[in-house]
């Protein structure tokens, strides 16, 4: 499993190493010795910069530039701050270096392509600014390595504090952290590099992370292959509520719903809307809702275990009613788009009701109209995911370039296999689709839309440029057999 660690659980994860008999210093120097690894690995010696900063993030610095220094790289090294101000590890470290230290002004750039940024590390504590901050500037344009983290992203929400420069590569130690998959954390890091510096894997057992990047790992384990002797109902009746004009949305996560595995789906449309669903994809059964309380009656069919409301759903109370339906019939519940917006301004009606086999699928401006008032937008995506999941007790998947997706008990994944070009109309009523037909397999809420956030960014690969949604279910099967073939 690749865990994230928090920047708090990343200073346990350090004192622990620490209780356990590995020595501060034999960290530091084993974090130098694996920058240098990976820097010799990418880049022939040429002239070095090495930027230091006033804490411990500073004293692999020094690290960094005795080693280089020693195996014959040319290398200037310039801290932050004083030489005296710096205590610990990193004034060991600082009494090791046998060249001078020179002050950090962007001058030092001069001349150096190559720039080791050791500055600031998971001790960001502010954003940066005067002299901090025109030195990172500073280093626009040239070759970055950062350590730990570029200096002025935070560890934790990948956000940029004051200012960050744009690395090459980043290497980081024992376990990434949020910030270096969240946006624009993800894209400033530019290639990153995971070290082992000798933290035991078995101090994860005292810290419990919550928090993982989104891989099979998590759920491969219980995805719902087909039984060999297994029939259509065995692999769950699916529902999708279809609206009366934006016909394609319903139609596109029906399709999504089957390819998935869903043994059979049915979309519930208005009478009216009945010829357009029909003439759609063949496999999937169509139902018009012929009189009011037409879909509750047909939620009673005890069969039909799983039910997505909201693609082309449209907004208002008979959106509202539906999904209220769906939950009085204790269905598992995908709800998204229209379903959720439609409660704009009855949010906790909504929030109320839910529980964790109900999946929310927003985007950003759906999540601010839903969790505005509750959890607000104010913080970084992570940390609203995991908000919204606990105040909902619903498992939420805040959809983007970095889809988050968090359960109510607190855990939660980072996807990062999802190509830009998925950024086009309808992929979002595809993955709701991919989660309804994993629900109505039997899948759990968070393991079904971990797996389906996946699987749909794996389509997104696997098509690549110029993939429209209407591709996208149809690029499942070469995924899921990909997937099977790891089994
Ligand atoms: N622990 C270990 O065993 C290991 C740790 N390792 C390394 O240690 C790093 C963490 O070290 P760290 O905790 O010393 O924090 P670090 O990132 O150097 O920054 C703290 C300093 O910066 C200052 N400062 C902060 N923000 C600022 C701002 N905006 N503008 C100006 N100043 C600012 C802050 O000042 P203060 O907030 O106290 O005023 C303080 O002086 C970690 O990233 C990894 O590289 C590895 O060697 C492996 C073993
Ligand atoms: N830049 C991007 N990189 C990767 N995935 C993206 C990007 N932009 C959007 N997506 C994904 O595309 C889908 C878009 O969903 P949504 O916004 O609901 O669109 P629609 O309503 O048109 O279906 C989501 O799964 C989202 O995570
Ligand atoms: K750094």
């Amino acid at each position: 499993m690749d865990e994230l660690l928090s920047v708090a659980e990343m200073y346990r994860a350090d004192q622990l190493a620490i209780a356990a008999g590995v020595p501060g210093p034999a960290l530091m120097e084993a974090a130098g010795a694996a920058v240098v690894r990976a820097v010799c690995e990418r880049w022939a010696p040429h002239p070095t910069a090495v930027l230091c900063g006033p804490g411990n993030n500073g004293g692999d610095g020094f690290v960094i530039a005795r080693l280089l220094l020693e195996a014959g790289w040319p290398v200037r090294l310039a801290l932050l701050g004083t030489r005296s101000a710096l205590t610990g590890d990193a004034a060991v470290a600082a009494d090791r270096w046998p060249g001078p230290i020179e002050a950090a002004d962007p001058y030092i750039l001069k001349g150096n392509p190559l720039v080791i940024d050791a500055l600031f590390g998971a001790g960001l504590s502010r954003p940066l600014e005067g002299h901090a901050r025109a030195i990172v500037e500073a280093m626009e344009g040239r070759t970055v390595v950062a350590v730990d983290v570029p200096s002025g992203l935070h560890g934790d929400s990948g956000r940029v504090l004051g200012a960050a420069p744009q690395a090459a590569l980043t290497v980081t130690f024992f376990r990434r952290k949020p910030g270096h998959v969240l946006l624009p954390g993800r894209t400033l890091c530019g290639e990153v590099v995971v070290a082992d510096i000798g933290i035991p894997e078995r101090v994860l057992d005292g810290i419990a992370p919550q928090t993982a990047v989104n891989e099979p790992s998590l759920w491969r384990h219980r995805f719902p292959w087909p039984a060999l002797d297994g029939h259509k109902y065995a692999r769950g009746h699916a529902v999708v509520l279809g609206g009366a004009r934006m016909t394609g949305a319903a139609r596109l996560a029906s399709v999504a719903a089957l390819r998935a595995g869903a043994g059979l789906v049915t979309i519930a449309c208005p009478p009216a809307a009945f010829p357009v669903y029909a003439a759609g994809c063949a496999s999937v059964i169509v139902d018009p809702l012929e009189e009011d309380g037409a879909f509750a009656r047909l939620l009673q069919d005890q069969r039909k275990n799983a039910v997505l409301i909201g693609p082309g759903a449209g907004r208002g109370a008979q959106t509202r009613a539906a999904v209220m339906a769906a939950l009085d019939a204790r269905k598992a519940c995908v709800l998204d788009a229209d379903a959720l917006t439609s409660f704009a301004d009855s949010a906790d009606e909504l929030l109320d009701r839910l529980d964790k086999r109900c999946v929310l699928t927003p985007h950003e401006g759906e999540f601010a109209r839903l969790f505005g008032d509750s959890v607000g937008m104010d913080g970084d995506k992570l940390s609203r995911v995991r908000a919204a999941a606990a105040r909902s007790g619903a498992v939420v998947v805040l959809k983007g370039a970095d889809t988050a997706v968090a359960a109510p008990d607190g855990r939660a994944v980072v996807n990062i296999n999802a190509p830009p070009d998925l950024a086009t109309a309808g992929t979002g009523d595809v993955l709701a689709g991919i989660v309804l037909g994993l629900l109505a397999q039997g899948m759990d809420g968070f393991e079904a839309a971990c797996t389906a956030v996946w699987l749909h960014g794996e389509a997104g690969r696997a098509l690549g440029p110029g993939l429209i949604s209407d591709d996208l279910a149809g690029a499942l099967p070469g995924v899921l057999k990909a997937l099977k073939a790891q089994d």
